[in-house]
């Protein structure tokens, strides 16, 4: 053969076998451990920053790790996030797939009503078009703020006599939530309603950590109940439990309410009427009633509140600018309500501040893809489970200017004092793509309220640790590894 011909083949066969070598290979990560792989590595102390140093000590933005049954792709930059979860989001929206990792678990509660474990489907793309319609159009805000005003005046009230502040939030976040969704607004903390959603959270966090051995070892589900260690089963169906009483309590309540003329205009009763007068379909109906059951669920809020008020009391400066911006504007002779919304720009940079300084959820909710893709030569397979560091972008300098670990809200005004972003702009603290969080325009609404009521009535002062220590704006805050914290 001509030497030629042979010299042409080896070279194309070298280059064949480098390009599919570069398709095939995988990003880089730490080295696990055999059997286990990295399940350590996933549930790292502030694995948020954890992960942001393993991207500069392997150069790459984008990480991988395996653990039996799934291997999980962790993005540390905008650009990864960007480039894969909001353009490619066709590929790029599913959630956790069936018998997948640590869906064993949640597989046993009903979850199959709860918008954030849904897969992409037509199912999922419904709950979300009457998600947005019943809670984010302008029709439905008008009636919504009413409550939010309502719920925020509540908790200025009980403040005046109340000692377990803490307590008082808990109880504010869920009173707004629950009044604008089922016209339902708990006394005290006792009421059932409060626990349900912070009890069946609080389980999806620890699934979500792998907090449980069955979601790595899936042959442990057939071990009988009495078996020791096998204590997922008894959460399991604690988790039914809760999650039927986030469904189906408010619910139903409400539907009574109804028929004894005492209901209080809400989402749940207005479609309610509307299946009384016959206008929507029984599917309507059970798609919105689960969107209340959701929206119920969301009040993960409460967390976010928490961080207003420890920035406030970190951060005794910021306050004060705040404050001196409503008695300017209230002139002491009234509470603020949503009509000052557009004259109290420098509240509303608090409030994104507030968002961007300490995420409610480090990690948003992993994406599943459902094909097989390469990305900047990696190989991604079909069912890989994307991990975007939220908290990383959201404290990346070259995006929100320099020290980012503090609180500033000046980094959202603009020379004119005016805001840079619009509340319901701060897009990065509320996911991604096609699941980006439905309820974020309503949320950041009821923070707003909530910190500018607040701020209008009290002074927030005496930061301490859970020891008594005296905070300051340099002390440490420790904030959990979980979903949601
Ligand atoms: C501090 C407030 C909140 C934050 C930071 C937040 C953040 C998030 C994030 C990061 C996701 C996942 C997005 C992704 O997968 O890329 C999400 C999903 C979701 N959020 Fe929120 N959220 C908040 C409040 C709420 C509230 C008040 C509601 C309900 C009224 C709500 C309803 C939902 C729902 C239904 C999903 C699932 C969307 C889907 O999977 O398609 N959230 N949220």
């Amino acid at each position: 053969m001509d030497p030629r011909i042979i010299a042409v083949s080896i070279f194309a066969l070298l280059i064949g076998i480098r390009s599919f070598r570069k398709k095939r290979s995988t990003p880089p990560g730490p080295a696990g451990l055999p059997l286990i792989g990295n399940m350590f590595d996933l549930s790292k102390r502030e694995s948020w920053q954890v992960y942001l140093d393993w991207s500069k000590r392997y150069d790459s933005d984008i990480l991988t790790m395996k653990v039996p049954g799934a291997q999980f792709f962790i993005l540390n930059s905008a650009t990864v996030i960007q480039d894969l979860l909001v353009k490619r989001s066709n590929i790029y929206s599913n959630r956790y797939v069936k018998d997948a990792l640590r869906t064993d678990t949640l597989c046993r509660i009903q979850t199959s009503w709860l918008i954030p474990f849904m897969n992409n489907t037509e199912k999922w793309r419904e709950h979300r078009r009457l998600f947005h319609r019943e809670f984010d159009t302008v029709d439905a805000s008008v009636v919504n703020k009413a409550h939010e005003v309502q719920a925020a005046r509540r908790l200025l009230r009980r403040l005046l006599t109340s000692v377990d502040h803490e307590g008082e939030l808990r109880l504010a976040a869920v009173d707004a939530i629950l009044s604008i969704t089922y016209g339902i607004s708990p006394k005290d903390l006792n009421h059932p309603f409060i626990k349900a959603p912070e009890d069946l959270n609080t389980i999806f966090a620890d699934v979500a950590r792998g907090g449980y051995t069955v979601d790595v070892f899936p042959f442990l589900r057939h071990l009988p109940t009495w078996f020791p260690g096998v204590e997922f089963h008894k959460t399991a169906q604690t988790g039914t439990t809760l999650a039927n009483i986030l469904l189906m309590g408010p619910y139903v309540q409400v539907k009574t309410e109804m028929a004894k003329g005492t209901a209080v205009s809400s989402v749940a009763s207005r479609f309610l009427s509307a299946v009384q007068d016959g206008t929507i379909s029984e599917t309507e109906q059970d798609v919105l009633r689960n969107v209340c059951g959701n929206a119920y669920l969301g009040n993960l809020a409460v967390c976010a509140l928490y961080n207003f008020v420890i920035a406030m009391a970190l951060y005794p400066e910021v306050q004060k600018k705040a404050q001196k911006s409503l008695d300017t504007l209230l002139e002491g002779n009234r509470l603020p309500d949503f009509n000052d919304f557009s004259d109290l720009p420098y509240l509303s940079a608090v409030v994104n501040e507030v968002l961007r300084w300490h995420p409610v959820t480090p990690f948003a909710i992993y994406h599943v893809s459902t094909e097989d893709d390469t990305y900047e030569g990696y190989h991604i397979p079909k069912g890989a489970m994307m991990i975007p560091n939220m908290w990383a972008i959201l404290h990346d300098e070259t995006i929100f200017g320099p020290d980012t670990h503090k609180f500033i809200p000046e980094r959202f005004v603009k020379a004119d004092g005016s805001v840079k972003l619009d509340l319901s702009e701060l897009d990065l603290a509320f996911g991604f793509g096609r699941r980006a969080c439905p309820g974020r325009r309503k949320f950041c609404y009821t923070l707003w309220i909530m910190a500018a009521s607040l701020l209008t009535a009290y002074t927030i002062t005496d930061p301490c640790g859970m020891d008594g220590s005296v905070l300051t704006a340099d002390s440490h805050l420790e904030y959990t590894n979980a979903m949601v914290r």
